[in-house]
């Protein structure tokens, strides 16, 4: 049985500090590691302001808190993640940052660590033979907020063996997560029937028949849905869903998952979403206004 008590985490974006964040609180040692030092400061602020939201709301104390505080460490250098028993990419959704950070990190870990993969929706087993351990590598797929979202889909590639697949359950259960397991096709089970959904709404936007308020009052008043679908393509990031439809519409062959023309030209522009201030909407001011 693989015993995990130290987690890595690669990216220290939206996700990567949501992972871990949770994995802080279920009472393991977290490293998180980034690419920019700049960026791992930033993660480590959005902890620490998510951890003052669930004090706020009382479902941590200030003794979890600060607990959670102890337990995360910003890691300088990859060499750090050789304490690491599992670790997690939650690098940008491009199949070559993600290759190149196996490459970088795959000879700093110890031989029987786990390396999973965060990402939205490009192949596992295609990911797995960039590393040197496809037997122990596969896809924990997170939700995002990670703290609020139960969800964790479980994605094997061909070659992921059986104490890999348990341990990575058994590591989610830790979390308070519930798992689904999906098969290695193009962007699982949850991206696989949301991102589609998503690009629709910026269809129905490019072609006209509503606005960006109309489409998403739409679906929230609508469809009861938590966020309308602009608004919540601007909290993924416009980079993702755009990522993740490319990998669709290449994966499937299929005209049918072809990204929407105003989704590119908001990545073209850079008005990526939430994370950049702008995207279908802009977010610099007091309150969101949508930008069509
Ligand atoms: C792209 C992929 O690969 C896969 C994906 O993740 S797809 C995206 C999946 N996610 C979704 O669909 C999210 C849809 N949106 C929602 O569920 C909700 O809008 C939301 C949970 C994000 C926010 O809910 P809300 O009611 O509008 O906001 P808010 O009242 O601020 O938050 C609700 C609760 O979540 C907590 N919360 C929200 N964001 C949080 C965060 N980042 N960290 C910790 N807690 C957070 C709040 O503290 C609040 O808790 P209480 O109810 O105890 O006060
Ligand atoms: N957004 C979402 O709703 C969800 C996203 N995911 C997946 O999670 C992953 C991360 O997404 P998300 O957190 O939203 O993206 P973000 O853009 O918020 O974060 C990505 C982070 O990865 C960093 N990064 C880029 N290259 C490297 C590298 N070589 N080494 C280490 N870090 C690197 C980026 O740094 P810098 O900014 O300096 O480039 C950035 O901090 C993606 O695979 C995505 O598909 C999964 C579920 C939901």
């Amino acid at each position: 049985m693989i015993e995990i008590r130290t987690v890595g985490v690669v990216g220290a974006g939206q996700m990567g500090s949501g992972i871990a964040h949770v994995a802080a609180l279920a009472g393991f040692d977290v490293l998180i590691y980034d690419v920019s030092p700049e960026e791992a400061r930033r993660g480590m602020e959005r902890i620490a302001g998510n951890l003052d939201r669930q004090l706020r709301a009382g479902k941590i104390t200030e003794a979890d808190r600060g607990a959670v505080m102890k337990r995360l460490a910003a890691a300088g250098d990859v060499l750090a993640l050789a304490e690491a028993d599992l670790v997690i990419e939650a690098a940008t959704e491009r199949e070559e940052i993600k290759r190149r950070i196996y490459y970088q990190v795959c000879p700093v870990l110890k031989p029987e660590a786990i390396l999973a993969t965060n990402t939205s929706s490009i192949s596992i087993t295609r990911l797995a033979s960039a590393t040197d351990r496809p037997e122990r590598f596969l896809g924990i797929h997170f939700m995002n907020p990670v703290p609020v979202m139960k969800l964790v889909e479980l994605v094997r590639g061909i070659a992921t063996d059986d104490p890999t697949f348990d341990a990575a359950k058994r590591f989610s259960a830790r979390l308070d997560k519930v798992t689904t397991v999906s098969e290695d096709f193009p962007a699982f089970i949850v991206n696989r029937i949301l991102m589609p959904m998503i690009n629709e709404a910026i269809y129905t936007l490019y072609e006209g028949v509503g606005s960006v308020e109309s489409i998403d009052t739409a679906l929230r008043l609508g469809a009861n849905h938590p966020m309308g679908p602009l608004q919540l393509a601007d909290f993924i990031g416009l980079d993702t869903c755009l990522s993740i439809m490319q990998v669709l519409h290449d994966g499937m062959s299929d005209s049918k998952y072809r990204p929407c023309p105003l989704l590119v030209k908001y990545v073209e522009a850079g008005w990526i979403g939430r994370k950049v201030g702008r995207g279908f909407y802009d977010y610099r001011g007091e309150t969101p206004v949508p930008t069509r």
